[in-house]
């Protein structure tokens, strides 16, 4: 009796896991935590480096929350072509472990539970703010353009570009040119992060007459577009530092290298646009340059920085004057 009543809560504990883990598959939790990297680097140069903990921590909850939403939405929406395509047949929906419906509700009440924490614990500016993103996701990228042009990803990139908005807006209640030049450099990032990746993946999306860049364009194109976007998203990087002003020289050594690095890949991608390991190469590195660059705007901010650099500068200045004194 007892080993019975044992099984019986052991396999409610074992259904409940598996629900659990397929609306969590449900969101694409792997991409969130870059796009709350970028709200938190956009976070703290906005406070100037002094971040509210509480704030930070409601705002990219409340981000975690939208982004979760619209990748849900978009899983409900492109259930046809994710059920045809190799690399997405296992998602919770085409493998029918998640109703529609039931997919539905659960991304509305993660919308709902974002703009409420938004509006209630940040401000009114960033809950619209997340609620367009969604709505940008989901009718602008995955409606209107997704199946229709190879533009798709660079229009459609807008949304990706929302949350650093998100985070700058829930700190200052308004939005600067600071804020839309890290709208841009997502927004230009997002090609040579994406086609990167669509470039191995072609097949899969050419099967369901997606028509990524690398499908209908070829190899060619595709990896000259990836270097010019690249051109674009090193000197955009810098402008933070002038004429902005934001950042200091501690991000420009970061963006400098990270730059230089992301510029070579491109290039030698371009000049071997059939070679699928630098592709690979590409994507993969694209992500860690958004994480490392974000990670040193967030270094760049912090007072303790300022002091150093502050207390170097002082020491050369020493050092130079008595250099000149000698000679
Ligand atoms: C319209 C714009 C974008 C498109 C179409 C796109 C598309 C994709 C796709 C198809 C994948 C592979 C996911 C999978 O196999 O399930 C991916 C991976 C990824 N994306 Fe993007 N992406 C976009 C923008 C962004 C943005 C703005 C970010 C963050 C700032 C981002 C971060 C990532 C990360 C971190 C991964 C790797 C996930 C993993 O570890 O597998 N993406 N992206
Ligand atoms: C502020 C806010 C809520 C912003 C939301 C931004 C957001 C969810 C960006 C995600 C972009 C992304 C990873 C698209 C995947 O493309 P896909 O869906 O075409 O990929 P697939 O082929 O893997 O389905």
């Amino acid at each position: 009796m007892q080993d019975t009543a044992r099984l019986s809560i052991s396999s409610v504990q074992h259904a409940l896991l598996e629900t659990w883990r397929n609306y969590y598959q449900l969101t694409k939790p792997r991409i969130i935590p870059l796009l709350l990297i970028t709200t938190a680097a956009s976070m703290w140069i906005a406070s100037e480096g002094k971040i509210d903990p509480i704030l930070l921590l409601v705002t990219l909850t409340g981000g975690t929350l939208a982004a979760a939403s619209a990748q849900t939405l978009n899983c409900i929406y492109d259930l046809d072509i994710d059920y045809a395509m190799i690399r997405t047949r296992k998602r919770p929906l085409p493998s029918g472990k998640v109703q529609p419906r039931h997919a539905l509700i659960f991304a509305l009440i993660l919308a709902g539970l974002s703009f409420g924490l938004l509006t209630r614990f940040a401000n009114l500016q960033a809950a619209l703010l997340a609620m367009m993103g969604i709505v940008f996701y989901m009718v602008v990228y995955t409606h209107m353009l997704k199946r229709n042009t190879p533009q798709n990803i660079v229009i459609g990139g807008a949304a990706g570009s929302i949350p650093p908005l998100v985070g700058w807006a829930a700190v200052t209640g308004e939005l600067s040119w600071a804020a839309w030049l890290l709208f841009a450099l997502i927004f230009l990032w997002t090609p040579p992060h994406f086609w990167a990746l669509a470039l191995m993946i072609r097949e899969d999306y050419a099967s369901v007459n997606v028509p990524m860049l690398p499908v209908v364009e070829g190899e060619e194109v595709t990896t000259e577009q990836i270097w010019i976007y690249s051109l674009l998203v090193v000197p955009v990087s810098l402008m933070l530092i002038y004429p902005l002003g934001v950042c200091g020289a501690v991000y420009g050594g970061f963006a400098l290298v990270l730059g230089g690095i992301f510029l070579q890949k491109a290039w030698v991608l371009y000049q071997n646009p059939k070679d699928l390991p630098l592709a690979k190469s590409m994507f993969k590195y694209s992500i860690l340059y958004m994480m490392v660059l974000c990670t040193g705007m967030v270094i760049d901010s912090l007072p303790m920085t300022h002091q150093m650099v502050q207390a170097c500068t002082g020491h050369l200045e020493t050092l130079m004057g008595m250099v000149l004194s000698m000679s």
